[in-house]
């Protein structure tokens, strides 16, 4: 039986001014990440999963089925997410208890009352009457309360104040003491991420461009600040990508210690989500065309490995 809870391989969506093209895997017993800025692909992809869009090519597996055929035993299986979707707004929480009850023969409707009790979340007022922050506390907690196997959630923790995010992120940790079980998340902070994924996968204009572990990230990846000097003479052998900011050279290395080594006295930022981010997606399709391949090859050597 495969290891992973979901796998795309290739799959594509072409919109009228946007492709996508991913290739990746989440395994099981494992919190991964899909980031990108605005408009990189996140919600195509996440939708590609759950059998809400076709891929025009390429394939993709949730929980081992095929994503364009998914059976309801399988759907059953999955706690879904996702930003763009919500409940109607006319139904009350104990409205959509019932209604989840239905098709999730598994959801635990005490489990759920529980869960929302504790955020604080009304079960007899409507949808309608939750602020931003209240219903992305209510889908994920909904999308958790018939125990899947695997959790899909986009953006769970937008709109939310910084002691209902850490709780949330709390209720995830729990979620995923249950061996067997996995997160596909996406959010566009960084502390999230780094405090709670095992793995990331930076999504940039539909393409995957990297794909590594939060521990090599915070051990490993840099951003070195250079002026056009020392940019001319910088040994690119460990440069991933680099980008003109704020009057400086940025550039992103993921062998940090080969630069604090060989150039010493260089401003040297530790890896971080944002920073990397901003380096790999500002930095122009020319610079990182070839460094892109270089990384699909160690993405798939680690998959492989
Ligand atoms: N149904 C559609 N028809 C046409 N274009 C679409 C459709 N769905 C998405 N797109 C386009 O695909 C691109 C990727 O959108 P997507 O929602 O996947 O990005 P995202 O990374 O989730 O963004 P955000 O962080 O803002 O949520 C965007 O340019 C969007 O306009």
């Amino acid at each position: 039986m495969s290891d992973d809870a979901i796998t795309l391989d290739h799959a594509t969506k072409r919109y009228a001014d946007f492709t996508l093209d991913v290739t990746m895997r989440v395994p099981k017993d494992r919190i991964t990440a899909l980031v990108g800025v605005n408009g990189s692909g996140k919600t195509t992809t996440f939708r590609i999963i759950l059998g809400l869009a076709e891929p025009d090519t390429g394939s993709g597996t949730l929980l081992g089925a095929d994503v364009t055929r998914l059976p309801n035993a399988v759907k059953r299986r999955v706690g879904s997410a996702l930003a763009e979707a919500s409940f109607d707004a006319v139904f009350t929480g104990g409205d959509i208890i019932k209604q989840q009850a239905v098709f999730y023969p598994a959801f635990d409707a005490t489990l759920c009352r529980g869960l929302l009790e504790r955020f604080g979340l009304p079960t007899d007022r409507p949808m309608g009457d939750f602020s931003t922050g209240m219903a992305a506390k209510f889908r994920t907690i909904v999308a958790m309360a018939h125990r899947p196997e695997v959790l899909i959630l986009d953006e769970p923790t937008a709109g939310l104040d910084v002691v209902a995010r850490g709780e949330l992120l709390d209720l995830l940790r729990a979620y995923m003491e249950t061996p067997g079980h996995s997160i596909l998340i996406s959010s566009h902070n960084a502390k999230d991420i780094e405090s709670l994924c095992d793995d990331f996968y930076l999504i940039d204009r539909g393409r995957i461009r990297l794909h590594e572990t939060i521990d090599r990230l915070r051990d490993d990846y840099a951003t070195l600040i250079l002026t056009d000097a020392q940019a001319a003479s910088l040994d690119r052998s460990h440069i991933l990508a680099n980008v003109r900011m704020h009057g400086a050279v940025h550039a992103l290395t993921d062998e940090r210690r080969y630069y604090e080594e060989n150039m010493p006295g260089v401003q040297i930022a530790r890896g971080d989500i944002d920073g990397l981010i901003a380096v790999m997606t500002m930095a122009g399709e020319s610079e990182h065309a070839p460094t892109a391949q270089k990384i699909d090859e160690a993405t798939r050597e680690r998959s492989l490995s």
